[in-house]
């Protein structure tokens, strides 16, 4: 990291997982999927529109809490890996401003050690009451029917940014991309708004902008360098 960098933003997307067992989004052509899997592993693919919309939940709001329930068990069989430490290290020992922002649900970045992090798509860890919009931390333990503990209104929904609903801190994003020296993207396909857009604001903010990822995705020609490869290797190679 060079001396004349003081503020740091870093975006993480489904990519930062992937190594650590945790499937990404899928996308064939405009429908995009989810990937799960049955009991004996067999892979699901869930339309977006099925499980990650305020229509799916009002539609069949069992589905819904069933693939957010899938998906929550399967964090405790996956584990932070080292791009995910490499964050940690690095949020432990920079003096300057750093934002880790996450588009992901899962709790790897925390579980590394990250504390400078903002989950702007929610979390499967936490639960949010649709009448009062009061977050709690899920417990397992929680009857999909049971009530809100500060309105006592039955319904609690997984605390996830559903696509047409608002991500969360966009202020505090914004504050942050204004101020950047540097911008890094990592593990994201660039397919997703507003996440998709924080480059430009970085940029126009005159921060350098650096991605990191499998793949060139949707937003490469927007950076000031693109490295390929594997979030594992790659966030290491930039941080330590
Ligand atoms: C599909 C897309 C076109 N649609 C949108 O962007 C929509 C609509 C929209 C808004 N503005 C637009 C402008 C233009 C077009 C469309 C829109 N956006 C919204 O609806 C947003 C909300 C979007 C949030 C939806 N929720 C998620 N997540 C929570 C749920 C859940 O997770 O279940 S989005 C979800 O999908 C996205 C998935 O993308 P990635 O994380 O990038 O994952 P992906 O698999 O695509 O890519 C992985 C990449 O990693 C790389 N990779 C893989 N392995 C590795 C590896 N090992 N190492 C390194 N890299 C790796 C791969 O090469 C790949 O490039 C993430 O954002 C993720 O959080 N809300 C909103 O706009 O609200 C309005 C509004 C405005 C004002 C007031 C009120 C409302």
């Amino acid at each position: 990291m060079t001396h004349n960098i003081q503020n740091i933003v870093i975006l993480t997307g489904a990519g930062i997982s992937a190594e650590s067992g945790i499937s990404t989004f899928r996308t064939k052509g405009a429908v995009s999927y989810w990937e799960t899997a049955d009991e004996s592993g067999v892979p699901i693919l869930h339309r977006v529109e099925d499980v990650c919309t305020p229509e799916a939940l009002a539609r069949d709001a069992v589905l819904v809490h069933r693939f957010y329930d899938e998906r929550r068990a399967r964090l405790a069989q996956v584990s932070p890996n080292a791009a995910h430490q490499a964050l940690a290290r690095l949020d432990a020992r920079w003096a300057g401003d750093l934002l880790i922002v996450t588009q992901n649900v899962d709790d790897l970045h925390e579980r590394a050690g990250a504390k400078r992090l903002l989950h702007m798509h929610g979390e499967l860890k936490s639960a949010l009451c649709a009448a009062c919009g009061e977050a709690a931390p899920w417990s397992d333990a929680l009857p999909p029917a049971s009530a809100c503990a500060k309105c006592n209104e039955p319904r609690l929904r997984p605390d996830i940014v559903f696509f047409g609903e608002m991500p969360y801190q966009m202020d505090r994003i914004y504050d942050a991309l204004e101020n950047a020296d540097l911008f890094v993207s990592i593990g994201t396909s660039g397919a997703v708004y507003p996440a998709a857009g924080f480059v430009q604001t970085a940029r126009a903010a005159g921060a350098r902008a650096i991605e990191l990822n499998l793949e060139p995705s949707a937003g490469s020609a927007l950076f000031d360098e693109t490295r390929l490869g594997p979030a594992t290797r790659l966030v290491p190679d930039l941080v330590d």
